[in-house]
């Protein structure tokens, strides 16, 4: 556990850290979110000591950070900043083994480990020996991160590490952020300036204000339904109601038999399984699309699909219920089970209702028993 008591750090004429009290508990990904300059940069690098506090306490699992050698410190802390920060002449391979190589491991022992790193982090061999120059913005973040991770250290901290790439690369990199984080349990402290990231990523979530004070340590699902004061409302948005959908989980929703025509079928079947304008299109009961069967000029291919309209798990979040039934060309939303099979439609307002009819998250848990670890994510 990383604890802040009283954390303050001063340059000449500013405050950037005022007064910090916040704990990272063990396991968990905590967030550190807010406006430009609230100094959540120097929050994150108080930690391993690249800054040193002007007063107040960090400790790790009880012991003052300012006990040990801040290179002993930072050998058991991973680092990730955005543009992952490689060394350009250096290969991949190489720029992984940095940290254990430092640690004192032989030259093949280190290498052996970048290359487990990398697999880990979805880089197979034959990226090993690139140059960072020749690798996509994603890639060098990943890179970034096996790096991070090569000296198995128990902290990891991050400073926008996905911030740089374009949003599909961004959602993919944090989607299997989360996978990694699902089997390493690392203790983390993640800054990001994006609120949805924080909110996607975060076991729990730390909102800071200018002037460097905390506004608000909670949950995500608690930080959407109930924001401290107007600022974290303001700053976690307008349309934190929907965004909260993502923790709620769908209740049983009035799910209704969808008629379907398997891929590849001819004008006529496709005429005939319908009166409706749409007509879903399966292979092997996974839903593919809709099309139009009016329409239609020839057997049903891949490219004649409507692919507009997302599907969602019939377990999942509300708000992927909501998304699949308002983004469904033929206004009914797709739910499939977890191998992805049909299981029924639903319209937009029949998930409204039944949103009408779910708590709301609560948003005392903290109070009630600490943070919870491993939740789920919508
Ligand atoms: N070396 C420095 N000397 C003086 N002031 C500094 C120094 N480093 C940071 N600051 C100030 O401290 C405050 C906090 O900076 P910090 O970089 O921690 O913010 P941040 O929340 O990470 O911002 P951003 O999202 O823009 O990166 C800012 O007002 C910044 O100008």
């Amino acid at each position: 556990m990383i604890r802040f008591e009283g954390v303050t750090k001063k340059y000449d004429d500013s405050i950037a850290v005022d007064h910090l009290d916040l704990e990272f508990p063990d396991g968990a990904i905590t967030c550190l979110v807010g406006p430009s300059g609230c100094g959540k940069t120097t929050s994150l690098r108080m930690i391993n000591r690249m800054i040193e506090l002007t007063s107040g306490r960090v400790t790790i699992d009880g012991r003052d950070i300012r006990d040990q050698p801040a290179a002993k410190l930072r050998r058991g802390i991973g680092y990730v900043i955005q543009h992952a920060g490689l060394f350009p002449h250096r290969t991949v391979v190489d720029n992984v083994a940095t940290v254990p190589l430092l640690n004192g491991w032989d030259k093949r022992k280190a290498r052996a480990r970048a290359h487990e790193v990398l697999e880990l982090v979805g880089l197979p061999g034959n990226f090993a020996s690139r140059y960072p120059a020749q690798l996509s913005g994603g890639q060098q973040q990943r890179v970034g991160v096996a790096r991070a991770l090569a000296a198995d250290p128990p902290i990891m901290l991050m400073d926008e590490p996905f911030s740089a790439v374009d949003p599909v690369v961004r959602e993919q990199l944090q989607d299997e952020f989360l996978k990694l984080q699902g089997e390493l349990g690392k203790t983390i402290v993640f800054v990001t300036h994006d609120i949805d990231e924080a909110i996607k990523l975060g076991d729990q979530v730390a909102v800071m204000r200018v002037g460097g004070r905390l506004a608000q340590v909670a949950q995500p699902a608690a930080l959407l339904a109930d924001p401290a004061d107007d600022f974290v409302a303001d700053f976690v948005g307008r349309d934190r109601g929907y965004r909260a959908l993502s923790f709620a989980d769908t209740p049983s929703l009035p799910l209704a038999s969808e008629p379907t025509i398997e891929l590849g079928a001819s004008v006529d079947q496709a005429r005939a399984a319908t009166s409706d304008r749409w007509l879903l299109v399966v292979q092997d009961g996974r839903p593919q699309g809709w099309v139009e069967p009016a329409r239609l000029t020839g057997p049903i291919e891949a490219d004649s699909l409507h692919r507009g309209g997302t599907v969602a798990r019939v377990d999942g979040p509300l708000r992927a219920s909501l998304d699949a039934a308002l983004s469904s060309p033929a206004r009914r939303g797709v739910l499939v089970d977890h191998e992805g099979r049909l299981v029924g439609t639903v319209r937009a307002h029949e998930v409204l209702t039944a949103i009408e009819q779910t708590d709301r998250p609560r948003s005392d848990d903290e109070a009630s028993g600490g943070i919870r670890l491993g939740k789920e994510r919508g």
